[in-house]
């Protein structure tokens, strides 16, 4: 079925913004492919170094060009329980390289920052730029140029950006992402979020919320909300880096190990070598982008990735823009009720049918592109399944159901949760900025209060704690941006606004910084650009001046005469505090070249 209309239009627009970058781009991954097997531009020196470590019969495979070689790059660590799996990939991907005429190295690993161990600390300052190091990373291990495909191994919030953006800068090699799958389900996440709320209104004690966090995040893989993490495990299927089935496979089981060999297998399969080749940069088009962004829609994805997508589709080449994923929100409709977007997490929804079901559904009203290359092959109709462990180990796919398992999770079509998607662009007096709708109550989606400002989150929970947060209000938190600090994430802020909003207050906040993928209840205009640092009108607002926002109609203004606003001195505050301490003085360059929000906060394109 070709897509719909309103989708059509919207690719559309963005291939013809595109053109000016895309050409170019398409252009040199095909000369870098016409090189044909990498390592035959080596020198003797430069591949005996290359394979230095390899087995004889390696090196005998290696040293002539119809032999494939995966490089793998890996963010394994032990900091990310997302990531802790990626320990023992390495092997397997080998093993698997070699029952199929191959072989395997790992080219080099990338650093990988957990935001729950920062969140609300100094190190989430460099969590934002983290993901655009991690791209520089992975093309230092790809620069031996000793690969004929890559297989990234990521997860996790800027990680999985960062790895596609090296993917599609190295745009003339296959990539395969393989996902390490989420964490068994422990305490719900909205009782996690009660006990949190208590603690911070001091009714329980550390030892009880300790307790409560660790039932929720207690083993290995990812964290079971459908934050950042799980969005990027959404948008590697629906963009088709991911085997059909692979996203929400729990780690150390059969059907994960399954899966892992046959993407190995898979990656020697598409490489310049066979008769399946797929360079990233080419499988990766206009309609791949829009694809991701229908599904992060249909699924209530993170609000991160209004940047993420934006800077990952730039490294192809590819004009993405908030207008675009706003009129996008208004085309597609809400398929998935998974937490903070409802109660379930992302285990119930691959039980009640999870990315199959869901690609199905939207596949069968035109909102997806299903005349895409993915991994797997050609059309995105071959990922409208469902996964299971079939004989003697190998992975099973079979046609996805009619019907979701669990119709409180997964709707069809034809009966959604809301008739559009979750994020919504806002413009108006105060810049442009972002709202997850998907996870606000409707009556919240329009709130006209007065600003109390705060320069950083530690002055309003310090109010918080003052108890002088009484009443309606906006809370602009305002240089938080990239060139400010880093832009970092201030989930934190959820638990105290929505005690505030639990009490009956009607409570935002305004902010050029970020919110968790996690965080929700709380409407959120986030992401403001112009930032503060940049003399943005957010810095012109005044304590008690009266901000509207309107996530229906797609406005945030401060209620200020436009002269009186321009007039205005912006407030100016030292931030040099935020200059040094836990590798912050690592990232002044960064701090000083980042582009704006509505850019992808790149220190890569601007
Ligand atoms: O964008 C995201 O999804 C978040 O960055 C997420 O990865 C982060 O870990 C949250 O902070 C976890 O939520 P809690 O902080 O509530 O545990
Ligand atoms: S989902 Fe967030 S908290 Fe969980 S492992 Fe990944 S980065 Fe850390």
């Amino acid at each position: 079925m070709s897509a719909d209309s309103r989708i059509a239009a919207i690719t559309a627009r963005i291939v013809e913004r595109s053109k000016p970058y895309r050409e170019p781009y398409l252009e040199r991954i095909r000369s870098a492919a016409a090189t044909g097997p990498h390592r035959s531009v080596l020198g003797c020196g430069n591949l005996a170094h290359g394979f230095a470590v390899c087995s004889p019969a390696e090196k005998v495979a290696l040293a002539g060009d119809r032999v494939p070689n995966l490089g793998i790059i890996t963010s394994y660590n032990d900091m990310l329980s997302a990531h802790q799996p990626f320990e023992t990939y390495p092997a397997l991907i080998r093993e698997a390289a070699r029952e199929a005429g191959g072989v395997a190295q790992v080219a080099g690993g990338v650093p990988a920052m957990c935001d729950g161990v920062t969140q609300g600390q100094p190190g989430m300052e460099l969590s934002l730029f983290s993901r655009d190091l991690i791209a520089m990373a992975a093309g230092i291990g790809l620069s031996h140029n000793m690969f004929d495909a890559a297989v990234y191994l990521g997860v996790c919030d800027k990680i999985v950006p960062g790895l596609v953006i090296a993917a599609l800068t190295f745009g003339h090699l296959p990539a395969i992402f393989v996902p390490a799958g989420p964490m068994t389900s422990g305490l719900p996440n909205d009782e996690k979020a009660k006990v949190r709320q208590l603690f911070a209104e001091g009714k329980v004690g550390r030892d009880e919320l300790l307790e409560a966090e660790s039932k929720s995040y207690h083993g290995p893989g990812t964290c079971t909300f459908y934050g950042t993490a799980n969005s990027n495990q959404m948008l590697m299927e629906i963009m088709g880096f991911h085997l059909p089935g692979a996203s929400f496979i729990n780690p150390g089981t059969p059907l994960r190990d399954a899966l892992t060999k046959e993407a190995a297998k898979r990656a020697l399969a598409i490489t310049a070598m066979g008769n399946e080749f797929t360079p990233a940069g080419e499988m990766i088009d206009e309609r791949s982008i829009v694809n991701g962004v229908v599904g992060l829609h249909a699924t209530g994805g993170s609000t991160n990735h209004t940047m993420h997508l934006v800077a990952m589709a730039r490294a192809a080449g590819i004009a993405l823009t908030w207008q675009d994923i706003s009129e996008l929100s208004d085309v597609v409709p809400l398929l998935a009720r998974v937490y903070p977007n409802g109660l379930a997490d992302v285990n119930h929804f691959h039980a009640a049918g999870g990315m199959g079901f869901l690609i199905s559904q939207l596949l069968k009203k035109g909102l997806l592109h299903d005349d895409v290359r993915t991994v797997f092959g050609q059309g995105l109709e071959a990922y409208a399944i469902d996964v299971r462990l079939g004989d003697n180990g190998t992975v099973q796919r079979e046609p996805a159901p009619e019907q979701s398992a669990d119709p409180k999770v997964l709707a069809t079509i034809d009966q959604p949760f809301q008739h559009t998607g979750g994020l919504k662009m806002l413009t108006g007096n105060i810049g442009k900025a972002v709202i997850k709708i998907s996870a606000v109550k409707p009556e919240r989606h329009i709130i006209e209060a007065p600003a109390k400002i705060f320069n950083d989150q530690a002055e309003l929970n310090a109010a918080f704690k003052a108890g002088t947060l009484e009443g309606d209000f906006v809370a602009v938190v305002r240089f938080q941006g990239p060139k400010a600090n880093g832009m970092p994430e201030l989930h934190k802020l959820t638990t105290v606004l929505g005690i505030l909003q639990d009490r009956g207050q009607k409570v935002a906040i305004v902010t050029d910084g970020r919110m968790s993928g996690a965080s929700g209840k709380v409407p959120a205009a986030i992401h403001v650009t112009p930032e503060a640092k940049e003399g943005g009108p957010i810095a012109r607002i005044q304590e008690g001046d009266i901000i509207r926002i309107d996530a229906i109609k797609g406005t945030i203004e401060v209620k200020v005469d436009d002269i009186a606003l321009k007039t205005r001195v912006p407030a100016h505050i030292d931030l040099s505090e935020n200059e040094f301490g836990m590798g912050r003085e690592l990232f002044a360059p960064f701090r000083q070249i980042a582009g704006a929000a509505d850019r992808g906060g790149s220190v890569l394109f601007h």
